[in-house]
């Protein structure tokens, strides 16, 4: 069962070409991770999937509806959880989430607030003005918020952006029971190892383009092979001195990444003005070389 369905999206700010030709699909029940960088357009195709925006060109279904024809039908199956968090600070945690409830038209307000105030811990906080709870606090009664209703579909932008690290797992666990609860959320983050750890699916925008889908496991396949190697540190001058001149591109201070293609060179160049090679082993590969290695070849 499909959940969100994208073709051929695109969307300009005047000259801007920010979405040029978006296509994606996010299956019901799972967890979808938008990656990429700064400004590449994801909060952009968060605003048309969730109706606040209109695409130039190409089709979207939510649910199977058009957005463009039925946003009120979309806006009562789906939530958004923006970056900034939307809560009242003058309201008390309950208020907050009363309004958010009436104007869901939730029937039952009170069993609906007890029952998002459990999932979330924040029963004991409940009475007490936002203002006064931490910044953790805050965007788990957003969260909370964004629960309100029963919704489908919980679009999350950056959601553990200026979350602590305790914080940060408790969300973590948050997100991985409403999928378990049989919700597709739909997630963008900063943190590749937020998109490792809770994806089911990744696709990287850049460019305005979908340029990588797949499982983190199969997108971690996607990285290129790259060799770490290390010298003694009184030799790591020189070395990186050989290397330059052998014109062997590499990365990194003191342990030096070495792309596939020349590890051959590397040993014998290296073998060849003496120095001496404590480790030269293969790198781990992770969304970090993934997302490098499609930033850079896309710029290149
Ligand atoms: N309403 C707008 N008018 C003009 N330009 C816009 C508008 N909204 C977004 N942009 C531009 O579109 C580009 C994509 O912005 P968007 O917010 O979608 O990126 P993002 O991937 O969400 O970035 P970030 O990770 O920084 O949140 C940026 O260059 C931004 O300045």
């Amino acid at each position: 069962m499909v959940a969100i369905k994208v073709e051929n999206v695109t969307k300009s700010f005047g000259q801007l070409d920010v979405l040029q030709g978006v296509s994606l699909t996010v299956g019901r029940g799972e967890v979808f991770t938008l990656l990429g960088e700064n400004g590449a357009g994801k909060t952009t195709l968060i605003n048309i999937l969730t109706t606040l925006s209109r695409q130039n060109s190409g089709r979207v279904r939510i649910l199977g509806l058009d957005p463009q024809k039925k946003g009120n039908a979309i806006r009562r199956q789906i939530s958004l959880n923006a970056q900034e968090a939307t809560v009242d600070g003058e309201f008390t945690g309950y208020q907050n989430l009363r309004l958010v409830a009436k104007l869901r038209g939730v029937k039952d307000v009170s069993t609906e607030i007890e029952r998002v105030a459990r999932q979330l811990n924040l029963t004991d906080f409940l009475k007490r003005k936002v203002l006064t709870y931490s910044g953790g606090m805050r965007r788990r009664l957003d969260l909370a918020m964004s629960l309100i209703g029963d919704p489908q579909i919980i679009f999350l932008d950056e959601p553990t952006t200026g979350v602590d690290p305790k914080n940060r797992l408790a969300l973590w666990q948050i997100i991985t029971e409403m999928r378990d609860d049989g919700k597709t959320v739909f997630l963008t983050t900063q943190m590749l190892e937020e998109a490792d750890r809770l994806s089911d699916h990744i696709a990287f925008i850049n460019n305005g383009q979908i340029v990588r889908y797949g499982t983190p496991q199969e997108m971690k396949q996607l990285a290129q092979e790259k060799f770490v190697l290390s010298v003694q540190t009184e030799q790591l001058a020189e070395t990186k001195k050989v290397l330059q001149n052998a014109k062997i591109t590499f990365t990194g201070t003191t342990e030096l990444q070495i792309e596939q293609q020349d590890a051959k060179r590397v040993l014998l160049t290296l073998s060849k003005h003496t120095i001496t090679v404590l480790h030269f082993n293969q790198a781990e590969k992770n969304l970090e070389s993934v997302f490098l290695d499609v930033t850079a070849k896309e710029e290149k």
